[in-house]
């Protein structure tokens, strides 16, 4: 049984179709990462795997139960940490701990215990009494990430998690959902950041509403066709040009920071010595932006 199930997932506002039939499924134990663009539709998703937004078109489970008929037996074994952190400012550390066990009905010596762990795990002990809207950015959301996973959920969602925190506390945050995933917990998270999806042992990338990528990041990355080059320049766009105008044959080809990436076949390479490119690995980053330019038809080879 998978954890996390989509079949044709669809939500319109309007005349905007927000997510255009998501297929997913993901395994128990997966951190699977969702990217894509502002606005591409990650946390409609979210929201309606979650049972906060109702789908217009398709279905979905959590765990096999279903997200619109079943939420009462969703809900106790589900985790949802929104882009802006539901606590409240005036209540300290503890306080919104002891709410959230109460929300998920935890009683007694179990809520006492769980609150302890969630401050273990998030270093937040020794500031139980501060009232959370005194805390800095890293730390609240390790509060949040606590609040979300007090009743141990068996899947968690995770939507934009790190925005605005530093990269320590970043880091940190990822080695706790590590933890989590390796313990068992099915984790969807979505972020902007490469080196997060790095961490991810399965990658979707949305546009437009599309899923456009669904896979490992291995996988991903060795079924990028050809070779990819790398030629240094201050000036990417122009040496584009410049190989556009001599008519040289690739796959693809698109500026890389300072640098212009070629993605070209073993027999086309000595077309591009006269640049010195070097042959490199692919980044996660250029596997989305060939499946996205090839989705868009901008792939030329
Ligand atoms: N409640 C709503 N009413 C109308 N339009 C909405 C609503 N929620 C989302 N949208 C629109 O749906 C599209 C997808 O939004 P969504 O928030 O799912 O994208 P996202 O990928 O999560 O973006 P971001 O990375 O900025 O959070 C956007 O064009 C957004 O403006």
């Amino acid at each position: 049984m998978y954890a996390v199930e989509a079949v044709g997932l669809t939500r319109r506002f309007g005349s905007l179709t927000a997510v255009d039939h998501v297929d997913l499924a993901i395994k128990p134990g997966t951190i699977y990462g969702f990217l894509g663009s502002n606005g591409s539709g990650k946390s409609t998703m979210i929201r309606m795997l979650c049972g906060v937004l109702t789908p217009d078109e398709g279905k979905g489970s959590i765990l096999g139960h279903d997200i619109v008929m079943e939420q009462d037996k969703i809900r106790a074994q589900m985790g949802y940490m929104s882009q802006k952190f539901s606590l409240y400012p005036d209540l300290t550390v503890y306080e919104n701990l002891s709410f959230y066990a109460g929300m998920y009905s935890l009683k007694g010596n179990e809520k006492k215990e769980r609150i302890e762990a969630m401050l273990d795990m998030a270093d937040l002990s020794k500031r139980k009494r501060e009232l959370a809207g005194n805390l800095s950015g890293g730390w609240r959301q390790r509060l949040a990430l606590g609040c979300a996973i007090l009743h141990r959920p068996k899947v968690l969602f995770l939507d934009e998690p790190t925005g605005g925190v530093d990269p320590m506390a970043r880091r940190l945050f990822w080695d706790i959902v590590c933890e989590l995933a390796a313990a068992g917990t099915t984790i969807m998270v979505t972020t902007h950041l490469m080196d997060e999806a790095e961490r991810c042992d399965k990658v979707g990338f949305l546009f437009d509403g599309k899923l456009i990528v669904d896979d490992t990041i291995a996988n991903l990355k060795s079924t990028l066709p050809g070779i990819l080059l790398e030629i240094k320049s201050d000036e990417p766009l122009k040496l584009k040009k410049i190989i556009e105008k001599d008519r040289k044959p690739y796959i693809d080809m698109y500026p890389f920071g300072v640098a212009l990436h070629i993605l070209a076949d073993r027999n086309q390479l000595e077309e591009f010595t006269v640049f010195s490119p070097q042959i490199i690995r692919p980044t996660l980053e250029d596997v989305f932006v060939y499946y996205l330019r090839k989705f868009r038809g901008e792939v030329s080879g």
